[in-house]
């Protein structure tokens, strides 16, 4: 579906309860709140000639949500490529809880607690948005392939608490009143929500969104924020890409600025909004995105 598809979803019901208990009572962090969950060490990705990536270094810290901004062609999306396993960086580091994730596949990356969503949304269309969601639960289950087929009672157990989990997700992300509907029949902002709920179906340690509002209006775009504004206070550790500036203020409580390919700044957004070399990178760009 095209980003300029029809904006007619529901709008985010913003839950009364945190979704920690439902959805993610298993979580084992070995990392204390406040001390660094990711570490990005020298991080340098390269497409032939061009340096997409250039020896960027940042932390995120457990219980946070950290910004990662920039104008157009910054590195942000490459960033994330890299950090998940999409891209394999040219060098550097980047370890989950000191544990290395380089030169893992992508399922192994979030299977180790790294989800992310995409920029450009990636559902399984001919799904249903509650199956969408039981394919990220399911990545946990402990039964065999065998206990699978035999139907055996663990299997059934797991089906069960399969399928309530997922419901709870669709609650949390406001769109439980669609979870029969085949995701390629969802309005767009449902299909954005959808993604969240399955990244969140993957127990993960980080919650890594790519552009999660794009193509929102002002409206849709708040309501998004506060989901992500719960998500956090409900114990999760979130790294958002946004384009938009004005946003990003109002949700993270730390910034990355990447131009270029560098990192040129890192800091509470108040600091941020008033370093020369970001409000710099932003001129020229259309003035909604700075603010
Ligand atoms: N697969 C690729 N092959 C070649 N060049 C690429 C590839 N992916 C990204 N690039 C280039 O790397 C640079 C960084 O792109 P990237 O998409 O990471 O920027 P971004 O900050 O996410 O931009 P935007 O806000 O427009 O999404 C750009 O010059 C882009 O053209």
């Amino acid at each position: 579906m095209s980003e300029s598809a029809e904006l007619t979803g529901p709008r985010t019901r913003i839950p009364s309860e945190g979704v920690a208990e439902t959805a993610a009572s298993e979580r084992d962090i070995g990392v204390k709140v406040g001390d660094n969950l990711v570490e990005v060490k020298n991080l340098t990705v390269k497409f032939g000639g061009l340096l997409a990536m250039d020896d960027v270094s940042f932390n995120i810290k457990r219980g946070e949500i950290l910004g990662l901004i920039g104008p157009n062609g910054a590195g942000k999306t490459t960033c994330f490529n890299a950090m998940t396993g999409v891209y394999k960086p040219t060098s550097g580091q980047v370890l989950l809880e000191g544990k290395l994730l380089n030169g893992m596949k992508q399922h192994k990356i979030t299977r180790a607690g790294l989800a992310r969503t995409f920029q450009n949304i990636r559902l399984f269309g001919e799904m249903t948005a509650l199956e969408n969601v039981v394919v990220g639960l399911d990545a946990r289950h402990k039964t065999s392939v065998v206990g699978a087929l035999l139907r055996l009672p663990r299997h059934i157990r797991e089906e069960k608490s399969a399928i309530e989990r997922g419901m709870a997700l669709l609650e949390f992300v406001g769109i439980a009143d669609q979870a029969a509907t085949l995701s390629r029949h969802l309005p767009y902002g449902s299909q954005r929500r959808l993604e969240i709920a399955r990244a969140l179906a993957t127990d993960p340690k980080v919650l890594c969104l790519d552009e999660p509002a794009a193509g929102f209006n002002p409206a849709e775009k708040e309501e998004l924020m506060q989901l992500i504004r719960i998500i956090r206070d409900d114990g999760y550790t979130v790294l958002l890409i946004e384009h938009d500036m004005k946003l990003v203020m109002g949700v993270t409580d730390r910034i990355v600025v990447l131009e270029f390919g560098k990192k040129i700044a890192d800091n509470i957004p108040s600091v941020i909004r008033e370093d020369p070399k970001v409000v710099s990178a932003y001129l020229g760009e259309p003035e909604d995105d700075f603010a």
